[in-house]
Order: structure tokens, then C-alpha cells, then sequence
């Protein structure tokens, strides 16, 4: 064969091959960069049935982790997870893993119990959200001491035992973790014009216990954040009183618009990922301005 019919048999070769390659890497899922994969890893978020919660859970399943969905009916939270397979079926994950728990988080032996029924369902946990929450509200002189604790309990009380026990596992076996406190913007903001001074301690609350986990953390490699968004059109803002009240909130936003909970989805991946590896300690405000 003379040699210039050689030669160009073998570059045709080679482009066959180098397309083949292409298109073996390239597929219909935009491309992004590996550090935002969570191959691999565990997550766990509170409150995930529904709202924001469900939306955290899937951006991470979506993202390539295993999950738990805690909440404080097991039927609700299975009603997720069937949600969430589905999902990811759809976007082309095959048998992606994910439980559900119930569990009242700012009940003491129930967030020290479900976490360590997690922990031997999957072995380990790597990513921690706090996301279950209650809202409500009432003028500061009549506001009934009961719904105050109770207020408390759940937004306080329920995060830290989460925190707590997601800290001690990761600590316990090295696992370099990712922690995120759902607080508000209530926490650095009051919202007006709707009276609610014991959500907005809760929340407060909840920014500085972030902080102050954070720095005690770091030294184990684990982050510690907290995600503070404005309003979101979920179940905590339904009803008649609540589409009053948004005509308010609507006009003091700079994008004029109240975010849909699936708007969370990329600043979570980015919170709990490598993409935020230097990121500790800090409170993430997406609020609309
Ligand atoms: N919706 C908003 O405008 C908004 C704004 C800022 C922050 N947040 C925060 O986001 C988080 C999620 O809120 P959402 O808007 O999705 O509300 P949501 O009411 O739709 O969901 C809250 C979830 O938490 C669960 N939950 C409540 N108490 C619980 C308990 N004791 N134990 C276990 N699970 C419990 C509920 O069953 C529910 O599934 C809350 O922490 C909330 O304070 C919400
Ligand atoms: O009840 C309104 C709440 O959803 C709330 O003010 C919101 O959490 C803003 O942070």
C-alpha cells in the first residue's frame, strides 16, 4: 500500500476513534464541574416530605447521594421517597437509595434514635440538613408561652440535636461532613408587617448555633452553614391571611416575587459538595434582595 493511502486510512482511524470517545463523554446532561458531585455520599434532611425539605433531597439525589427523608409521619415520608425514585428515574438514575424515617426532632430519644437507625441503614452519614421547621406568629404581648417553647423546641431544640448527632458520628469516624442549618432571613431581618418574634429568635438562634458549631468543627474538617431564604411558596405560607400578607412582601423584594422551593436546589448542592470546601461559617442569604 503506498504510503500516503496508509496515512490517511490512519487519520481517518483516528478521527472514528476521537468521536467515539466524544460522544462516549458527551451526553445530554449540561456539563458542570466534578467538584459538585455527591457521589457517594449520605445525606439526611429533616422535614424532607415536603416544601423546601423534598427539594433539598432531591437536588442531592439528583446529584448522585443516597438520602433520608426525616419527618413526623412515616406515610408522608415514604410518600416522598416514592416522589424523589421517581424523579431521579426520570432524569436517569437507576435505583437510587432512599429511606424514609419518622421522627418528632424535638423529641430527645427520637433524634438520637432515627439518627442511629440511619447510620446503620447506610453505614454513614456525610451530609446533614436541618431543615424541619414550624412558622407562626402572634403579637409579642399576648404571645402564649406555650407556642413560644414550643416554637423553640422545634427550631432550636430539634436542630441541635440533629446537628449534635451528625457532628459526634462524623467526628467519631473522621468523616470530613457537611452541615447545614436551616435558619431564615427572619434570623438577621424582623419581617413586617406580620408579628412573629418567637420564629425570628428561633431563627436568630439558629444562625449563631451555626457559628458556633462551625468553629468549634473545624478542626475535624467538618463545615458548618447555615441557608437563610426569604420566602418560599410552600405550605408555611398558604391560605388567605398568608396571600394578604405576600401583596406585602412582594413589594419589598428587589425580583418582585416570592421563590418557588425547587430555586434552592443549586446552593444546597453547591453547601454541601467540595464545591464549598473553604466555606465554613457562613450564613448563605437567598432572599430575592
Ligand atoms: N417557606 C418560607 O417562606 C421559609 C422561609 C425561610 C425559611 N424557611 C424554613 O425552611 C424550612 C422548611 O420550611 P417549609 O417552608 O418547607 O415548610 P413546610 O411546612 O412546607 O415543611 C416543613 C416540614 O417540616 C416538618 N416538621 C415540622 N415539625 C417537625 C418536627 N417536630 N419533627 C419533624 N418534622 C417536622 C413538617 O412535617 C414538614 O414536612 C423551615 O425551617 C422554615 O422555617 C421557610
Ligand atoms: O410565616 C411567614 C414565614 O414563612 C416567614 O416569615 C419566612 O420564614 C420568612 O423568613
Amino acid at each position: 500500500m503506498p504510503p500516503y493511502v496508509a496515512y490517511s486510512l490512519l487519520l481517518r482511524g483516528q478521527s472514528v476513534i476521537s468521536r467515539n470517545i466524544f460522544k462516549r463523554y458527551t451526553h445530554s446532561v449540561p456539563r458542570t464541574l466534578p467538584c459538585f458531585s455527591l457521589e457517594g455520599k449520605t445525606c439526611v434532611v429533616t422535614g424532607a416530605s415536603q416544601g423546601l425539605g423534598s427539594q433539598i433531597l432531591a437536588a442531592f439525589v439528583l446529584s448522585g447521594a443516597r438520602g433520608a427523608v426525616v419527618d413526623l409521619k412515616l406515610s408522608s415520608a415514604n410518600k416522598a421517597v416514592d416522589e424523589l425514585k421517581a424523579e431521579a428515574k426520570r432524569a436517569g438514575l437507576t435505583a437510587p437509595e432512599i429511606r424514609g424515617y419518622e421522627c418528632d426532632v424535638s423529641s430527645k430519644d427520637g433524634a438520637t434514635n432515627t439518627f442511629d437507625q440511619i447510620v446503620k441503614d447506610f453505614g454513614k452519614v456525610d451530609v446533614m440538613v436541618t431543615n424541619a421547621g414550624i412558622t407562626g406568629g402572634s403579637p409579642a404581648e399576648t404571645y402564649d408561652l406555650d407556642d413560644w417553647k414550643q416554637m423553640l423546641d422545634v427550631n432550636v431544640n430539634g436542630t441541635f440535636m440533629f446537628a449534635q448527632a451528625a457532628g459526634k458520628h462524623m467526628i467519631d469516624n473522621k468523616i470530613k461532613g457537611s452541615i447545614i442549618l436551616v435558619s431564615s432571613m427572619s434570623g438577621s431581618i424582623v419581617n413586617r408587617p406580620q408579628k412573629q418574634s418567637a420564629y425570628n429568635v428561633s431563627k436568630a438562634a439558629a444562625g449563631h448555633m451555626m457559628r458556633s458549631l462551625a468553629s468549634e468543627w473545624g478542626e475535624h474538617g467538618i463545615r458548618v452553614n447555615a441557608l437563610s431564604p426569604g420566602y418560599i411558596q410552600t405550605a408555611a405560607n398558604e391560605g388567605d391571611e398568608m396571600e394578604e400578607l405576600s401583596k406585602e412582601w412582594v413589594k419589598m423584594i428587589p425580583l418582585h416575587r416570592i421563590a418557588t422551593p425547587e430555586e434552592f436546589r443549586g446552593t444546597v448542592v453547591f453547601m454541601a459538595s467540595d464545591a464549598s470546601s473553604y466555606m465554613t461559617g457562613a450564613d448563605i442569604i437567598v432572599d430575592g434582595g
